[in-house]
């Protein structure tokens, strides 16, 4: 195993992925802080070793410490942001000021999605706070369950610096963890952000029992809609043709895991999207950011006739059937157009 470049990691976000990852760092031999906001959850994870709200299956190292007051944080050369996408802007601005992430090296962008008020990626959100530190993102197809499990899993790690991407990739690499390096922040994270929407098609037409060539279709112009909005929004296509993009695409469209997939089942179900949010504790990124995504396609002036649809299912009370039928009646046109 190459030699480790870091020591000291702190992992931002106590839910599920951050749980997961705390893990990875902590069995490839970085001591590891865990923060969440919840006092009662991080002590209750610091004495029994088991998240048992976000991720009850996994023994936790005890060389992670789980904490929730930041006078405890020590000083980490890397410190990965795992707070859903809506929460990253307040958080960043929060530990930015503090003298213990004064010395980090890198910090890493963990979450899936853009801002609504903004338009603005997750990196972009957090230079604003870490104007000084060098940023990169992790992403793949890694559903928490999974990797918690050890069972074998590739991910992405995209910087604009090449040897801290390295870095980095240094510290995600494990018999069982496989990472590739990229220096497409722009397309992996435009890439993670719209996979989720697409997620919540999928477990629609599911639920709606449409079958699996409607499904594979579905799936593959949503792909296609990827490549479209992303290359606009600056990425390069080549990375949506990565473990970023079809390989993430493909793990939450077809997962048991993806809580994305499971709102659009129930949705395809007939159950009402109120009802299936207040359902679960978990974060559904796609409910959020289909607003978010949606509004930046309109402002960029990019055709996304498949989000247009999933927008109205979920923000305009588009029956599910109608928003298909929708689909299935436009023009004809050119695969590749
Ligand atoms: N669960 C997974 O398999 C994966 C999740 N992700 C992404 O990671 C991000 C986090 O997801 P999960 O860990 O799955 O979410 P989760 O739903 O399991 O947990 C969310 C956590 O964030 C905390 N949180 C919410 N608002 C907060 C705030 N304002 N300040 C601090 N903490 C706050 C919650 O208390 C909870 O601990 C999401 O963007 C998700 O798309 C990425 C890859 C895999
Ligand atoms: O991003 C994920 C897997 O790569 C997790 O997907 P869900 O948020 O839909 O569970």
């Amino acid at each position: 195993m190459p030699t480790l470049p870091y020591s000291n990691a702190l992992v931002i976000g106590a839910g599920s992925w951050g749980t997961a990852l705390a893990a990875v760092l902590a069995e490839r031999g970085l001591q590891v802080q865990f923060w969440g906001r919840d006092p009662v959850l991080m002590e209750e994870i610091q004495t029994t070793r088991r998240n048992t709200r976000y991720l009850p299956g996994l023994v936790l190292a005890d060389s992670i410490q789980a904490i929730s007051d930041l006078e405890a944080l020590r000083p980490a050369d890397l410190v990965m942001f795992v707070v859903p996408s809506k929460a990253v802007r307040e958080t960043a601005a929060i530990m930015v000021a503090h003298p213990a992430l004064q010395q980090t090296q890198v910090v890493i962008s963990c979450a899936k999605g853009v801002e609504l008020e903004t338009g603005k990626r997750l990196t972009q959100i957090l230079a604003e706070s870490f104007t000084h530190t060098p940023l990169a993102v992790l992403t793949g197809p890694n559903h928490a369950e999974e990797v918690s499990q050890r069972m074998a899993t590739a991910a992405v790690v995209a910087c604009d610096q090449e040897n801290i991407a390295r870095d980095v990739q240094t510290c995600f690499t494990l018999p069982w963890f496989r990472s590739y390096t990229s220096d497409d922040v722009t397309g992996v994270e435009w890439a993670g952000a719209m996979k989720n929407p697409y997620a919540i098609a999928a477990g629609i037409a599911l639920g709606l029992k449409l079958g699996d060539n409607a499904i594979a279709a579905l799936v593959t112009r949503a792909l296609a809609e990827m490549v479209r909005m992303g290359s606009a929004m600056g990425g390069r296509p080549e990375s949506f043709m990565g473990l970023g993009g079809v390989g993430d695409l493909m793990a939450t469209c077809y997962s048991q895991h993806s809580r994305n997939h499971r709102v659009g089942r129930l949705l395809g179900e007939g159950m009402p999207l109120q009802e299936i949010m207040s359902s679960t504790r978990m974060v559904a990124e796609g409910v959020p950011n289909t607003a978010s995504l949606h509004q930046a396609a309109r402002a960029k002036g990019v055709r996304t006739p498949l989000l247009d649809e999933i927008y109205a299912m979920l923000y305009e009370a588009k029956p599910a059937r109608e928003a298909m039928r929708t689909l299935l009646s436009r023009d004809p046109r050119a695969e590749t157009e």
